[in-house]
């Protein structure tokens, strides 16, 4: 697909000019200028007052040394990241992501999706992202502190608990979030809710953890429902094996389906039995070894090199819940080949452009990931809540409230795809509906 109106045309080569070298976020802003070409047809007046033309520029970019000393007493200097990118509707809200791959790109197009998916979720939250090119693998607990200490004491100049509230993404879990938390008090001394994604002991919420697996699948489960299908009985591989992973493959199977695959970076395992997911829990979050370790619980399984064949396994439902682009043209064309009637992205932008072509165009259910995996940050907006009201509500209020977001978040979609003329059309709707909140509120604010 391309751009047909001018004026979106015009403003997506300016993007590509003013943000050189920075393909993940040119890809980001290009399908939702797509999307809103039906919006400003009906509605002129976003693009005469520059909503959408602010829309594409972030509020704050931060970039930052940090320092920080290894186990053998050697300096070690990582790059910081802290993308502000809109807070029309609500405090900054989203992950930090520590991985090697991190460049400020990378987080460009991480803010930029959480902008519209925060407006999905109904909640007072804007979008921001942020992280660091470090890599937690490998490294020992003191050495994961010493960075994060380091990270914070940046960052806590940026952020507060009704300005930018960060939380976990790839390579940031509960441990990364204790030490974020515990230096953050220690400069501030203050105990406020600055990070989601925090212990239970210390003010986190039940059922953060299992938020985005689990909204996932209740989002899946309610687009199929609507075509009359259903999770029950189906077989479902899920890429991935960290958080959003192992609890989209939980919920999965509580709804009745049968997970044949998991996979990290290195490789997939294949277990035609349905994957045991205490082992992968035993293996990822307590061990933090390579998925290839499954072996040793299940001498059956297989386990093959190489991340991509995983969308090489029939399936009915395929749950993508790695990275950015990890299924293209080519995994698009295999999957739909072998029978898959619907796509669930748990992962940020895990499908090419080309990729979700060949979905659409081949009639397969599919779920954009600004969408389906929503349910991660409006379990925080929850945490943020509870943390305002000093309370905590228990791990069924939270789910059931996650529950009704996930499928206020299909019904919003759908409506508004439907309402623009591309109905089924999930990707349209989710921009649509994501966006016009956010511009109302850019509109009523004035040039700001
Ligand atoms: N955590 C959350 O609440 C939310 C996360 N997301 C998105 O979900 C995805 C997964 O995040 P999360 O589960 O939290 O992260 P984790 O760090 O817990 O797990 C990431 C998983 O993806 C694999 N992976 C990461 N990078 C690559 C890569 N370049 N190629 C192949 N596999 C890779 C990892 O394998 P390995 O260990 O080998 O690196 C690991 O299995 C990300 O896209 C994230 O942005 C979206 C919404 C909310
Ligand atoms: O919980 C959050 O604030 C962030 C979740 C996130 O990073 C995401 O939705 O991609």
């Amino acid at each position: 697909m391309s751009l047909k109106n001018e004026y979106l045309k015009e403003l997506m080569a300016r993007v590509e000019k003013r943000n050189p070298a920075e393909p993940e976020f040119h890809q980001a802003v290009r399908e939702v200028l797509e999307s809103l070409e039906p919006v400003v047809e009906k509605r002129p007046e976003f693009v005469t007052s520059g909503v959408i033309e602010s829309l594409v520029e972030p509020e704050r970019i931060i970039k930052f040394r940090v320092p920080w000393v290894d186990d053998n007493g050697k300096v070690q200097v990582n790059r910081g990241f802290r993308v502000q990118f809109n807070s029309a509707i609500g405090p900054y809200k989203g992950g930090l992501r520590f991985h090697p791959s991190v460049y400020e790109g990378i987080i460009k197009f991480l803010g930029f999706e959480q902008v519209f998916k925060n407006s999905l979720t109904g909640l007072p939250i804007g979008g921001g992202k942020g992280g660091s090119d470090f890599d937690p693998k490998g490294k020992s607990d003191m050495e994961v502190m010493r960075f994060c200490q380091s990270f914070m004491t940046e960052l806590s100049k940026h952020i507060g608990a009704d300005t930018d509230v960060p939380a976990g993404d790839i390579g940031v879990g509960a441990r990364e979030i204790g030490y974020l938390f515990g230096q953050y008090k220690r400069l501030r001394n203050e105990f406020t809710g600055v990070l989601t994604g925090k212990g239970l002991t210390y003010g986190g919420s039940l059922a953060r953890k299992e938020a985005t697996g689990y909204g996932l699948c209740y989002f899946t489960e309610e687009m199929l429902n609507e075509k009359g299908k259903s999770l029950k009985g189906a077989t479902v591989v899920v890429s991935g094996s960290g958080n959003v992973a192992i609890y989209a493959a939980e919920k999965a199977t509580e709804l009745g389906a049968k997970v044949v695959a998991l996979s990290d970076s290195n490789g997939y395992i294949y277990d035609k039995n349905g994957i045991d997911l205490d082992a992968v829990k035993q293996i990822k979050e307590v061990e933090r070894k390579r998925i290839k370790e499954y072996l040793n619980y299940h001498k059956d399984a297989e386990y093959h090199e190489g991340c991509k064949g995983v969308w090489t396994i029939k399936c009915d439902v395929a749950l993508p819940c790695a990275t950015q682009n990890e299924i293209d043209e080519e995994s698009a064309k295999i999957l739909v080949a072998n029978g898959v009637t619907a796509v669930g992205e748990g992962a940020n932008m895990p499908s090419t452009p080309e990729a979700i072509e060949t979905f659409i165009s081949s009639k397969v259910l599919f779920g954009p990931a600004k969408a389906a995996n929503a349910g991660g940050v409006a379990t925080s907006a929850l945490e943020m809540s509870q943390n305002s009201m000093r309370y905590s509500w228990t791990f069924e209020e939270v789910d059931a409230k996650l529950k009704d977001i996930m499928v206020n978040i299909y019904k919003n979609a759908s409506s508004a795809a439907k309402e623009y003329g591309h109905a089924d059309n999930l990707v349209y709707g989710a921009n649509i509906a994501g966006f016009l909140k956010v511009a109302e509120s850019m509109l009523a604010h004035g040039v700001v």
